[in-house]
């Protein structure tokens, strides 16, 4: 199976290209072509799956390359290096001391996203100190941790309150009691809070996430450190197994999959790992499920026939999705547009009932929910608007279109009035969307808001995350590197050619 990307870099997914994937800190990577004229050889390379920032992980591999044992050698201390600083069950120990100290002895530091233990406390004493940390702060890490910001690679939008409590809401209301979570720390916690107030019906939840940071407040059986772009634990077997115990559902407590990528991930590969996540679930507790694992993906819109192209059962639902942190997409901003990202689910639309008091209603004729202004169009027999604005119906395009669209008849198509005649079609320089604009591009977002976004905050990139010595390392080495020539690619945003690093 090869899927294209835009511009001009495909991943290709099959058991062959897995089977020899070289590893990276982010497990094995993933095999790329770059997409050229007909006639021109392809040369296939490996990199990293989880980061689209070379920046992130430079990691880099002609597929048909041969490399020498210094080289594997080198890359397996690398790889060791760049994980985390504890393994799980020493983040788990540290935490239960922790929770024993005195509230005046609990410290987190910030500047290393550590809960640090009394003798720990001299080499961060130059460092943002957080003091007294309460048991109540200790159950929302989400708030805790500072969101990661890197967009290109983790791009950790935090729902907002409103959308977090719709979803749990929906998700019981559907009868569900076991939620896995992947990549989304927030619904993980409101759910693990729930759970610690013993609310009834009794709810379990796992978050699957890359953020290792979370293993500092959850064991192992509600965490596990996972790349959601090669399907890989980086815990191991223990690990996988852990989530193959979670899956299984006995006293027939229903089990749901939620997940929010981030917007800039290959849908394919996306689909890819949640296809071994299903098989995962068919194998637990060795029954036969013949259904779907029933998943809720929250993504954009535009993503639609992507996302319908992996998963044809999908149906996309109006509810607009909101974030705490994203300056884009808060729902009802003043001036602000409605939020782009919704919901991909394989349940039955018209069962995922939407709040009412948000001006979502039912349309009989379509079997679901829909936004206030959505209107059912006579012509395309459906609610046509995927962005929530009322859209209008184009007799020569014989389907709806954007209300501020008019239909132009030199491009054949409907577009903005303003539109760069004779050139539309080529759609978002970045994701190739023809929706909207690269400048409001969710993958590559618009410089100003996300500075605007970051200023009072310090922005946490992949370094403070590691210990100071690896930490050290890397400084060092980056100085060395940019002293050299510099390297500038990215899987998916390739521009030039792509320069062997290592
Ligand atoms: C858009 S945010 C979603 C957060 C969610 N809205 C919430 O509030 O719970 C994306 C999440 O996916 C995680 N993530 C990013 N890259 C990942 C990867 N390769 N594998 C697994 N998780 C990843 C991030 O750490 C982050 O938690
Ligand atoms: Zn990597
Ligand atoms: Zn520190
Ligand atoms: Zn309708
Ligand atoms: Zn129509
Ligand atoms: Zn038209
Ligand atoms: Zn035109």
């Amino acid at each position: 199976m090869a899927e294209q990307e835009p511009l001009g870099i495909e991943v290709i997914l099959d058991e062959e290209a897995e089977s020899r994937a070289p590893m990276c800190p982010h497990g094995p990577a993933l095999l790329f072509a770059k997409v050229k004229r007909k006639e021109e050889q392809v040369r296939r390379f490996y990199a990293c799956a989880a980061c689209r920032d070379r920046k992130d992980c430079n990691f880099f591999q002609w597929e048909d390359e041969k490399v020498s044992e210094t080289r594997l050698q080198a890359r397996e201390e690398i790889n060791r290096s760049r994980q985390p600083p504890f393994t799980h069950t020493e983040y788990v120990e540290r935490y239960q001391s922790f929770v024993a100290l005195p509230l005046a002895k609990r410290k987190f530091c910030a500047d290393c996203q550590l809960l640090l233990l009394p003798e720990e406390w001299g080499p961060h004493s130059a460092h943002c100190l957080l003091s007294d940390v309460s048991l109540a702060q200790l159950k929302r890490p989400s708030r805790l941790l500072l969101p990661l910001e890197n967009k290109k690679t983790n791009a950790q939008y935090l729902f907002a309150d409103r959308t977090c409590q719709f979803l749990l809401d929906i998700i019981i209301s559907l009868g569900f009691r076991r939620v896995l979570c992947v990549g989304t720390p927030r619904l993980h916690e409101f759910i693990q809070m729930r759970q610690s107030e013993k609310k009834e019906p009794v709810m379990r939840s796992q978050l699957l996430d890359i953020d290792f940071r979370y293993s500092q407040f959850y064991s192992q059986e509600e965490f596990c450190h996972y790349n959601m772009f090669n399907h890989y634990f980086f815990g191991g077997k223990f690990a996988s197994e852990a989530c193959q115990r979670f899956l299984c559902q006995p006293n027939g407590e229903s089990v749901i999959m939620v997940t929010d990528p981030p917007f800039g991930g290959m849908v394919e590969a996306l689909a890819h790992s949640f296809k071994k996540v299903v098989r995962l679930w068919k194998t637990s507790c060795d029954q036969a499920h013949n259904e779907e694992l029933p998943m809720f993906w929250i993504f954009p819109y535009f993503f639609e026939p992507r996302i319908l192209q992996c998963f044809p059962t999908f149906a996309l639902l109006d509810y607009q999705v909101d974030y705490d942190n994203h300056a884009l997409y808060k729902h009802g901003h003043s001036g602000r547009k409605q939020s782009p990202v919704r919901i991909f689910t394989n349940l039955p639309p018209k069962d995922v009932v939407l709040p009412a008091e948000e001006g979502y209603r039912f349309c009989s004729l379509c079997q679901r929910y829909i936004s206030s202004e959505n209107k059912h169009c006579e012509s395309c027999q459906a609610c046509t608007s995927k962005d929530g604005r009322a859209w209008k119906h184009c007799q020569i395009c014989n389907k709806c279109v954007k209300p501020s669209w008019v239909h132009c008849d030199s491009c054949g198509r409907c577009a903005l009035q303003e539109h760069p005649c004779g050139k539309v079609g080529h759609g978002c320089f970045t994701c190739g969307s023809t929706e909207h604009k690269r400048r409001e591009c969710p993958v590559s977002e618009n410089r100003t808001t996300m500075k605007k976004l970051k200023s009072g905050k310090r922005k946490i990139s992949e370094m403070d995350k590691e210990p100071v010595a690896t930490k050290f390392q890397r400084q060092t080495q980056a100085k060395r590197a940019r002293k050299k020539k510099k390297v500038k690619w990215a899987p998916g945003k390739s521009k030039g050619k792509p320069k062997k690093k290592k």
